[in-house]
């Protein structure tokens, strides 16, 4: 099992919280790489999450390209969702897999500056990157990060921030490896089968036909934004395949490659 000397981010989605199996199982590969002395920041989802506490207390939700319009009253609802039962919930499956972890949100240890996005979407955040001191403190101690994607702006506003999003922000940060690992083996094509490779043209116009959507539009545009800015792949692949977590954990390639160029 290979190590990396740049700090891998793994964003993982919320349906994954939903599989105790494939939980226990990231977790089980997660404890062997970071015993070889990878450097790793887990970013969780939680949409799912979210759609059934926003249900359970009678509300509605709308979602403008991917994103969750997020009113005031909707807040408290998505920060505890989030930041609460989906942070805890894998927080409980890296103890049980004997790792040390943390706990986190955007907002701790001052790691990014937070702002409102755009007034059309209500409370959410947009973060950019301010400190890692907290993360190589983390880091120092040999401990897991796992970071929900909430945020506090400069008021004290708490901020839904999209997961895929938070995770660029943090690869950018620490000059990371990004990897986004959904419930999908990676981007499909029209007929479902994986794609290997995508650069930005190709992107746009797979967009433009309609096959990459919802979801899946936010990943990859935050997969581009990152692979352009430091010059290298990053990969989407999925949480559920135990082969792609081996190669992942060996430094392979998984997935769908997004890149630079
Ligand atoms: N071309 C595509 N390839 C794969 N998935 C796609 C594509 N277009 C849309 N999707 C949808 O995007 C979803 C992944 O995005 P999302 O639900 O945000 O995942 P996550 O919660 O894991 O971040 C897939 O489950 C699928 O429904
Ligand atoms: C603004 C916004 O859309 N926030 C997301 C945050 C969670 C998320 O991104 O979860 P997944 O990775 O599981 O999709 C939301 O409220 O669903």
């Amino acid at each position: 099992m290979s190590t990396s000397n740049k700090t891998l981010v793994i964003k993982v989605g919320g349906a994954l919280l939903q599989c105790e199996m494939g939980t226990d199982r990231l977790m089980g590969t997660l404890a062997k790489m970071i015993a070889r002395g990878q450097k790793i920041i887990l970013v969780h989802g939680g949409g799912c999450i979210v759609d059934e506490q926003l249900t359970a207390n009678g509300m509605e939700t709308e979602k403008l390209d991917g994103l969750r319009v997020t009113p005031a009253e909707q807040v408290p609802v998505i920060v505890g969702a989030l930041a609460g039962t989906a942070n805890k919930l894998l927080q409980a499956a890296a103890i049980k897999a004997g790792i040390s972890a943390i706990g986190m949100s955007l907002a701790d240890g001052d790691i990014v500056t937070a702002k409102i996005k755009d007034k059309k979407l209500g409370f959410v955040g947009e973060v950019s990157p301010k400190s890692a001191t907290y993360l190589e403190f983390i880091f120092s101690q040999a401990w897991l990060p796992i970071v929900s994607s909430i945020a506090i702006d400069g008021s004290g506003q708490q901020l839904n921030v999209n997961a895929d999003q938070a995770a660029t922000v943090l690869a950018k940060l620490v000059d990371g490896q990004l990897v986004l690992l959904s419930d999908v083996s990676g981007v499909l094509d029209g007929k479902g089968k994986l794609i290997k490779s995508l650069n930005r043209a190709q992107v746009a116009e797979l967009t433009h036909i309609g096959v990459i959507e919802k979801g899946m539009k936010v990943k990859v545009e935050a997969a581009l934004e990152v692979a352009e800015l430091m010059g290298q792949p990053v990969q989407v692949a999925s949480w559920r395949s135990a082969e792609q977590l081996l190669a992942l954990s060996n430094g392979q390639s998984v997935g769908t490659q997004i890149q630079p160029n």
